[in-house]
């Protein structure tokens, strides 16, 4: 299986390792040099920490070795599945898309790792819409079970069977579910995440006491202000933009505390500050 990762960012990096731990040949793509050396380096330490726990098969340099950095798109012309896993920004992918359509041999899969955009609308933007599809990773890629496959309006029976295929083969546990905003992950998730931020604009506790009380109290393994700072502020704001435009409801708004916190550069753990400082 030749297969292909857009973005070395957190996700990116991800997607690309567990793939060539899975033994596919891997291409990954950024737009500098310097993205893809942060990338390839968060790689590596994430495979010794896996080989140090007997978790890897083979050595972290075997599966290193599968996977190719390049800065060119050109490289995924022979690619059997595409992720993208670029920034939460519609025209952005939808543009990458466009690109990405005259670029991979006829009969590869698109596929977004889009947390909230509609992978119809994206679908449409690449100009081969059976062949393109959701396939939506949690973070940290390596640890977590799920992928989100989400079907687009045209999205093939046979594209869907192929990115379930894939994703087992990745070691992942696939759960189907169809195009809304947020799909059923973030449509979830994110709203109690909006909240919890609500919750520190009004006073209502510091945020170490609400990701105390949401970890004790309902055994959740990270508090939703961990969380938030963990996936990426200006992600979290992003995806509430596409809940609350996309479905319509104020219940999506998003907290002005959020909107300000991005708007000030505050991104969580990757600036190194957010709700808490790194
Ligand atoms: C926004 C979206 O569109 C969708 C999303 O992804 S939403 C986010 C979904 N993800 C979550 O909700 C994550 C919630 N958090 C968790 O499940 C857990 O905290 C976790 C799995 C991340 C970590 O597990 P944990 O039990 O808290 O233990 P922790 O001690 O921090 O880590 C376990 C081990 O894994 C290691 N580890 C962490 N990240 C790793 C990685 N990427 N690769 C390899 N090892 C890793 C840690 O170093 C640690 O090793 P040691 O045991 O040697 O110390
Ligand atoms: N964070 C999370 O927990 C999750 C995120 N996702 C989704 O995955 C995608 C990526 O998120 P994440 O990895 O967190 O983001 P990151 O910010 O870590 O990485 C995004 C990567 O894309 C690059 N990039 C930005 N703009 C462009 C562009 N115009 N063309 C090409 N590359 C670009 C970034 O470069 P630069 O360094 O310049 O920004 C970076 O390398 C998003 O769609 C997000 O919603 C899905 C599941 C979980």
């Amino acid at each position: 299986m030749n297969f292909g990762v857009i973005g070395a960012g957190q996700m990116g990096g991800g997607i690309a390792q567990v793939a060539a731990q899975s033994g596919f040949s891997v291409v990954v793509q950024d737009v500098k040099q310097e993205f893809l050396d942060r990338g390839r380096a968060v790689i590596e330490k994430s495979l010794a920490k896996l080989h140090e726990k007997g978790r890897l098969t083979g050595t972290p340099e075997e599966v290193l070795g599968r996977i190719k950095f390049t800065t060119e798109l050109s490289d995924f012309a022979d690619c059997d599945i595409v992720v993208e896993a670029i920034v939460e920004n519609e025209a952005i992918k939808a543009q990458l898309f466009r690109q990405l359509g005259e670029i991979v041999k006829p009969d590869g899969i698109l596929a977004s790792n889009t947390s909230s955009i509609p992978i119809t609308s994206l679908a449409t933007a690449s100009g081969r819409p059976e062949r393109f599809i959701g396939m939506h990773f949690m973070n940290p890629v390596p640890l977590m079970q799920l992928v989100e496959v989400i079907r687009g309006y045209s999205t093939s029976d046979e594209t869907a069977q192929k990115v379930t295929e894939a994703a087992r083969a990745m070691g992942k546990t696939p759960v189907e579910c169809n195009d809304f905003p947020g799909f059923v992950s973030n449509r979830i998730l994110m709203p109690m995440l909006n909240e919890a931020i609500q919750c520190v604009m009004e006073g209502v506790a510091e945020p170490e006491a609400i990701d105390q009380i949401m970890k004790l109290g309902m055994n959740h393994p990270m508090g939703p202000l961990t969380l938030a700072d963990f996936i990426g502020l200006d992600t979290c704001l992003a995806i509430m933009e596409v809940l609350h435009q996309g479905l319509g409801d104020d219940k999506y708004r998003p907290s002005p505390l959020l909107r300000k916190m991005v708007q000030a550069g505050l991104l969580g753990r990757k600036s190194g500050r957010g709700f808490y400082s790194y």
